[in-house]
């Protein structure tokens, strides 16, 4: 089978060609055999190989040659009842082989119904919920399809132009897809038809059926032929009446291996859990990965900001064993890039969100750890079922905040979850928080991701919905900021259920906007991270603002924008929020639009991309009255927005700067902790020294003898500095007196060495008189001063001649004086 090949009918065929139309015609022979012995199977039989299955010789031999032989549970009971048509509902335990129960059956049904080439048409879709996913089942059917069958099969997920993909989709018989690409491709791609569709799979098709895919789910179906055979295989399979009237079955056979298995995990699979309260977490997982360094392991978190800042902060403690990470918002190539180095390590951690959480078949990994809880029992089997795969062993252990607890433990009960507890000993337990405190103090980036990584956290603690596990106000979130480095939990607020609707409808413009593009998420977005839906916007016109607004977490503070922000305490990012508003503790965040007074429709210039940011971040403005009175941090008064030019005045950086006061200075300790230049000492800790005039007795003394030390110091110095500077007034005299003696000596002159410009200009004045030219010479005359008139300059001229003349000796000088006194 080649991927996206097609064979072109116009041109003369080639010996390649012939091969294949004869090969076509024995496979005509092939498939009246096969025909007639499927219709003959008995699928209430047990079968334990595939070579007890009619299958066509291209299956059988690729089969064959991925050394597939034995038939696993989900296989042997799937397989036959697939071969003969009928819709299936498979449920079986990971890595039990489900991928393979709908392969064979899908290339079989095809071959059978000789669905090759160009003309034939789209024959079967497979959907996938995560593009590593899609990846994976392509990768399968390449192997086991490889051994003369002539299918075209491709893999549409997104990542490559879009055109392309187009062009292979045409031509394809099988495809494997992601629901958000092939709806773009079925409303867009106008040579794309699926009218010929005959199977239809969803793997992992709980996911793919729930709310995040729905729409597009129920989108694709609308193109698809009703009279087609559909395949649902998922560890955790949905038996909702709502969901298989919606894929219209057609009395399906429900398959499940686990209802006969006493758990729904593998055997061979070890769970545990520890109760680790959330400010200990990245201590124990740290512990943990000190103590696991020769293994294979897979640590899940729950959100990509998660993943990023515990990748990035074990990265600078180099924890002795290869680290990588994956989440949803990677770009693609990142993301094949580290799944496939995680699947070729030997000893190796990947921090991921749950888009690894299902059928992906890393092989060999040790361990599956869950720092932070799933969101049920569902998402729990997934994420162990990355190891412990087709017979081998594995461990998984899941972190477990005490809150949590008794909820998570009785939703694992329900679902037939074995699970124990063990304890972390304390002697291997290791604590990072203060590495963590002075890498954030030293980075603000890290501080940065910390910040969001805490939010994303609180956040996804927040939207959980089973309210028996995740008890929000029972975490420990100011230790779990204190755990992450950050020198205090960023507020995260809340919104108040009963003034939800206060705010949507002063909020309506921006809900709007969501709105609109939550639609287009679940009609033709692609999948991010954790597999849910991405926004995508294809019709409706969305502005910057209405992607300003969309943004989560604008609480938590970029750094260029905590630095306009005045604050007691700067940990306190929610500081400057709107007046008058209050502070609830069991809500959704608030992500408050901030209206410029007068004007709901923003209007500001849309190219200045920083003055958004600016605008868009910053808390410090506020709504007072009706939304005219703003007041900037550190500004001296309240700035009344009564003009366009004053709203666009907020929307500068450089602007708002001048309205605020300056900061004050702050000095650090050899902790990196910040002070006030003088701070007040602790009053306790004051009088334990003693009485206070005793103290200030003791200060002074202790002062004047710092300043007499001082001073003695600075004497000193002085002293020091004037005996060089005599030193070096005595060499220059010496220097020039030799100089004077050398007079004649040409290189004593022109040897000048420190006082290379004199010499020269000695040497300069002797070669002019050697030049004899100008030896009888005047000296030339000296410029005239602003005070001389030209007798004046005269007589001065003749008294310098004079005096230079008769000179010589003390006495002439004397009797000078005396000349010019008498
Ligand atoms: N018949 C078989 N004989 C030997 N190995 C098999 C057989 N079928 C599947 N496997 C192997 O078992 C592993 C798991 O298979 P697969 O990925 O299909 O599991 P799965 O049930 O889809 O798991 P998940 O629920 O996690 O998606 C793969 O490595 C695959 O190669």
């Amino acid at each position: 089978m080649a991927p996206g090949q097609v064979t072109g009918r116009t041109r003369p065929m080639k010996p390649k060609k012939q091969q294949r139309t004869q090969k076509r015609k024995r496979d005509d022979v092939d498939v009246e055999q096969l025909e007639q012995a499927v219709s003959e199977l008995d699928s209430k039989a047990t079968y334990t190989n595939f070579s007890d299955l009619p299958l066509s010789a291209p299956t059988t031999a690729g089969l064959k040659a991925a050394h597939f032989s034995a038939l696993t549970d989900i296989q042997a009971k799937a397989v036959p009842l697939a071969l003969k048509g009928k819709d299936i509902l498979g449920a079986a335990k990971t890595g039990s082989g489900k991928t393979l129960a709908f392969l064979v059956p899908v290339l079989e049904n095809l071959y059978r119904a000789q669905c090759v080439g160009g003309d034939a048409g789209l024959g079967a879709m497979i959907i996938s919920p995560t593009r590593e996913l899609a990846i994976q089942i392509f990768e399968v059917l390449r192997t086991i399809g490889r051994k003369g069958h002539l299918f075209a099969a491709g893999l549409v997920i997104g990542g490559k132009g879009l055109q392309e993909e187009q062009d292979a989709l045409a031509r394809m018989n099988i495809v494997v897809c992601t629901p958000g690409r092939i709806l773009q491709h079925l409303s867009q791609t106008a040579a794309f038809n699926v009218d010929n569709l005959r199977m239809l799979v969803l793997d992992e098709a709980d996911r793919i059926l729930d709310m995040g895919f729905k729409r597009d789910v129920d989108a694709i179906l609308e193109y698809l032929p009703a009279d087609r055979q559909t395949l649902l295989f998922s560890a955790t399979q949905t038996k909702r009446v709502s969901d298989l009237a919606r894929l219209s079955l057609r009395d399906p056979e429900y398959i499940s291996v686990h209802e006969a298995a006493t758990s729904a995990t593998p055997k061979t699979l070890q769970q545990n859990y520890v109760i680790t309260p959330l400010p200990d977490k990245l201590d124990t997982l740290w512990s943990f990965l000190q103590t696991s360094k020769k293994s294979k392991i897979l640590v899940f978190l729950s959100s990509g900001k998660q993943v990023r800042f515990v990748y990035e902060s074990f990265r600078h403690m180099q924890p002795g064993i290869p680290l990588l990470h994956l989440h949803g918002r990677q770009k693609q190539t990142a993301r094949l890039d580290i799944t496939e180095k995680f699947s070729r390590a030997k000893h190796s951690c990947l921090f991921a969100t749950d888009v690894v959480a299902r059928g992906l078949d890393f092989p060999a990994v040790d361990w599956v750890v869950q720092v932070d809880c799933p969101e049920d029992a569902d998402t729990y089997i997934h994420r162990v079922g990355r190891t412990a795969r087709y017979e081998r062993e594995g461990r998984a252990v899941l972190f477990l905040d005490p809150s949590e607890e008794a909820g998570m433990l009785a939703r694992l009960e329900q679902k037939r979850v074995p699970i124990e507890r063990i304890n972390v000993r304390a002697k291997k337990q290791s604590s990072i928080k203060n590495q963590l405190q002075s890498m954030c103090f030293q980075d603000p980036q890290l501080k940065y991701l910390g910040q969001k990584c805490f939010a994303s956290y609180a956040r996804s603690l927040h939207v959980q919905k089973d309210r028996e596990v995740f008890k929000l106000d029972q975490y420990d979130l100011e230790g779990f900021a204190a755990s992450l480095g950050l020198p205090g939990a960023p507020r995260i607020k809340f919104l108040k259920a009963d003034a939800e609707e206060v705010k949507r409808r002063k909020n309506a413009p921006r809900e709007a906007a969501v709105a609109g593009s939550e639609d287009e998420a679940e009609s033709g977005g692609e999948e991010d991270e954790d597999g849910a839906a991405k926004t995508k916007s294809k019709n409706a016109v969305r502005t910057k603002y209405d992607r300003m607004f969309e943004r989560q977490n604008q609480d938590v503070l970029a750094d260029h924008y905590a630095k306009m922000i005045r604050t007691e305490d700067r940990n306190d990012v929610d500081m400057n929020r709107l007046d008058g508003e209050q502070e609830g503790d069991d809500d959704l965040f608030d992500v408050k639009r901030r209206i410029p007074a007068g004007d709901d429709s923003p209007s500001a210039d849309e190219d200045d991309d920083d003055a958004e940011e600016d605008a868009s971040a910053d808390p410090a403005t506020r709504e007072v009255e009706g939304a005219k009175t703003i007041h900037i941090p550190g500004a001296k008064e309240a700035l009344i927005l009564d003009s366009k030019r004053r709203e666009k005045m907020l929307k500068s950086k450089k602007k708002l700067l001048k309205l605020k006061g300056k900061g004050s200075k702050l000095v650090y300790d050899d902790d990196g902790n910040a002070h006030q230049i003088y701070e007040l000492e602790d009053e306790e800790a004051f009088r334990a020294r003693g009485e206070a005039g005793e103290q200030r007795r003791k200060f002074v003394e202790d002062e004047a003898e710092r300043v007499r030390q001082a001073d003695l110091l600075d004497k000193e110095l002085a002293k020091e500095k004037k005996r060089s500077k005599r030193e070096k007034r005595k060499e220059r005299e010496r220097a020039e007196a030799e100089a004077e003696g050398g007079e004649g000596d040409e290189g004593g002159v022109l040897d000048g060495g420190e006082e290379d410009g004199l010499a020269n200009f000695i040497a300069d004045a002797q070669a002019g008189s050697i030049d004899g030219s100008e030896a009888e010479q005047e000296p030339p005359k000296r410029q005239k001063k602003w005070f001389e008139n030209d007798k004046a300059r005269e007589r001065t001229s003749r008294a310098e001649a004079a005096g230079a003349r008769e000179i010589e000796t003390f006495d002439d000088l004397e009797a000078e004086a005396a000349r010019l006194l008498g």
